[in-house]
């Protein structure tokens, strides 16, 4: 079964989060992908498929963090812009919560995403 990887970027980030994902596409191809809406319709740009959720400020951190309390998301990559202000912050909060009380992988920034695509991924390519 693929390992369900969630891909988040605020949108000072998006920019980064595509060249993220660019430089991991060999892993990435081998994983289902979700997003948020609008930063998974730029991840689409590199031709990977992405199962869109609604976007962040409209429920999707939410829908995200739903999934991983089921324990249907394997890892959250979620580069947040630390200079921006969002309305929907009690969601971006609440996915963190949920995943330290699920001890789920989150990485928020390439550094720490570099080691969850590679810590989950490697060893299903040959
Ligand atoms: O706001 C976000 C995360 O908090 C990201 O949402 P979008 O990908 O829809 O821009």
């Amino acid at each position: 079964m693929k390992k369900t990887i969630a891909l988040i970027a605020h949108d000072g980030k998006k920019p980064e989060m595509v060249a993220f994902v660019k430089d991991h596409q060999d892993l990435l191809e081998h994983a289902h992908i979700i997003a948020t809406g609008t930063t998974g319709s730029y991840v689409r740009q590199t031709g990977l498929p992405v199962e869109l959720k609604l976007s962040g400020p409209m429920g999707g951190d939410a829908q995200i963090a739903a999934l991983a309390a089921e324990g249907k998301v394997d890892g959250i990559i979620f580069f947040r812009d630390p200079l921006g202000k969002h309305a929907h912050e009690p969601d971006i909060q609440m996915l963190m919560r949920v995943c330290d009380l699920y001890n789920v992988p989150l990485a928020t920034n390439p550094a720490t995403g570099s080691l969850i695509i590679e810590g989950l991924l490697e060893d299903l390519v040959d």
